[in-house]
């Protein structure tokens, strides 16, 4: 009896099985929490909204974040956006509440798409841009009109409205170029930044890094940034009356100077031919004192097509003349040497897509003659070619590309070398390009000052560290049973 006690005890087996159980089940509990540990909980995000109050349009833009990455190096992105039917709301100055009106079917949209326990907590911010910064040098008390009818009808959605104001142009190509580089994770790699070019109806904005300037020159187109560590001095320079829509008006005040009643316009199509009002033509501040005196109601807009004539006339609307600084673009403004690559967006993109020119390694000469056979093409032709087309936008690509290569080339002095580092983009990464995201992201305060502190390994690093030790430490173990397993194997068992 007491022998067969002696040989039960000696039997390790039931002890080893019950240890390497335990052990396996104690292996995948610590590789299961190290996994776990560091996984975000359940997902649930932020956001915010901005509405982009252009002079040709208002867009809005819903943006998203994860929540536990509030303030720290998260990712935003753009998850909806709703362009608002109708014009800018500087096109309301005589009807102000319909300024507010417009706004309510996007706003809705937003209400739909922000989960509506989060409503309370997104902000709403409205930012205006060339179109009421003209509207305001014209009409203060106008523009005042529409921001309370904007005001009115944004506080009445359930979101943190954080109120409508005009952004100055600097503000608008430096949060342009936060949003062109936050994007492109150019900025908490701390890697050489991308310029931003962004091309609006009523203003233009430049916006780069140069290594040969600080700030000491001209400073009034100088905005410093500590992003993620780094230092960064930006060249920015927002010309108010060179968008799109704007320069075509100074292009036309250039053929109509003496007031005529037809003109043959070379940055139109042979065959266009309509009547346009000398008030409509010469309705805003970029042009409104060069009114011709005694001219007629209308004049009869004909196009001549001839794209090296239209880029006499574009030429024209620059100032080259003075330049009180080393080097300046045009109109007597200050600016560095060019340097790095450039994201050219809005009316840029729109006009160069069009024409199947975003490819940059085209040559130039190449570019050129693109642009001369398409603006030589009959509009019979052109409107048959493209029926879906909006005509007020298929009228005006011929003006419209040849003031982008004469802007580029000759206004910011780009050459046949350095146009190839332009690239003309829409989205990056889903979210368009453009100063509403930059501009979220500052007033959100999301990009911090200084890098943020980082785990001393990355999550998969500490995961496999963990299972190694765990497995490693098992191994141990079983070799230290290792007695055991000798006694095991030199008393054969009695049964
Ligand atoms: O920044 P500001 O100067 O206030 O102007 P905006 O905000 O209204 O400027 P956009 O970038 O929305 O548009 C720039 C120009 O591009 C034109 N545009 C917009 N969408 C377009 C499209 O799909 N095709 C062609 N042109 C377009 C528009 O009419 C303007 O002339």
């Amino acid at each position: 009896m007491s022998a067969q006690r002696e040989m039960k005890e000696k039997n390790p087996w039931p002890v080893t099985i019950i240890i390497i159980v335990i052990g396996v089940i104690a292996i995948v509990a610590l590789v299961t929490v190290a996994v776990l540990q560091n996984m975000p909980l359940s997902q649930k995000y932020k956001y915010g909204i901005v509405l982009d109050a252009g002079s040709s349009h208002t867009a809005l833009y819903i943006y998203e974040w994860p929540a536990e990455k509030d303030n720290n190096t998260g990712r935003v992105e753009q998850t909806h956006s709703c362009k608002v039917k109708g014009p800018g709301i500087s096109s309301y100055a005589s009807d102000p509440w319909k300024a507010g009106e417009s706004l309510k079917e996007c706003m809705k949209e937003a209400e739909m798409k922000v989960p509506g326990k989060r409503h309370h907590e997104t902000p709403l911010y409205l930012g205006a841009t060339a179109g009421m910064r003209l509207l305001n040098m014209e009409n203060g008390s106008a523009s005042d009109q529409v921001f309370q009818a904007v005001e009115g009808a944004l506080q009445k959605f359930p979101f943190s409205f954080q109120g409508a104001r005009i952004l100055s142009g600097q503000e608008e190509g430096a949060f342009g170029w936060v949003t062109v580089n936050y994007l492109d994770d150019r900025l908490k790699q701390g890697l050489e930044t991308t310029g931003a070019l962004d091309l609006g109806g009523a203003s233009t904005q430049i916006s780069f890094v140069s290594s040969n300037y600080n700030g000491s020159e001209s400073p009034s187109n100088s905005v410093t940034f500590r992003l993620y560590g780094n230092n960064y001095n930006l060249y920015t320079h927002s010309f108010l009356c060179y968008g799109k829509d704007q320069a075509m008006k100074l292009m036309l005040a250039q053929q109509t100077k003496s007031g005529p009643e037809t003109i043959l316009d070379p940055c139109f199509h042979p065959g266009y031919n309509e009547t346009k009002s000398y008030s409509d033509l010469y309705n805003s501040p970029c042009v409104s004192n060069r009114k011709p005196q005694g001219a007629p109601a209308t004049f009869t807009h004909m196009g001549r097509g001839n794209f090296q004539q239209c880029q006499e006339v574009v030429k024209k609307v620059f100032d080259f003349t003075s330049c009180k600084y080393s080097q300046c673009s045009f109109n007597g403004v200050f600016q560095p040497l060019l340097q790095g690559p450039f994201g050219a967006f809005s009316a840029y993109y729109f006009v160069m897509n069009f024409l199947n020119l975003t490819n940059t390694s085209i040559p130039l000469d190449a570019v050129r003659q693109k642009i001369k056979d398409y603006c030589a093409t009959p509009w019979k032709q052109v409107m048959a070619q493209h029926p879906d087309v909006k005509v007020n936008y298929l009228q005006e690509y011929c003006f419209g590309a040849t003031y982008i290569l004469t802007l580029l080339t000759e206004g910011y002095n780009f050459t046949s070398e350095s146009y190839s580092n332009i690239k003309f983009i829409k989205k990056i990464k889903g979210s368009d390009a453009g100063w509403t995201l930059g501009y979220m992201l500052n007033l959100t305060n999301m990009i911090p000052a200084e890098a943020p502190d980082t785990p001393p390994l990355p999550h998969a690093g500490y995961v496999s560290i963990v299972t190694l030790m765990a497995i490693l430490l098992f191994i141990l173990f079983l070799v230290s049973l290792r007695p055991l397993w000798r006694r095991c194997s030199k008393h054969p068992r009695i049964i």
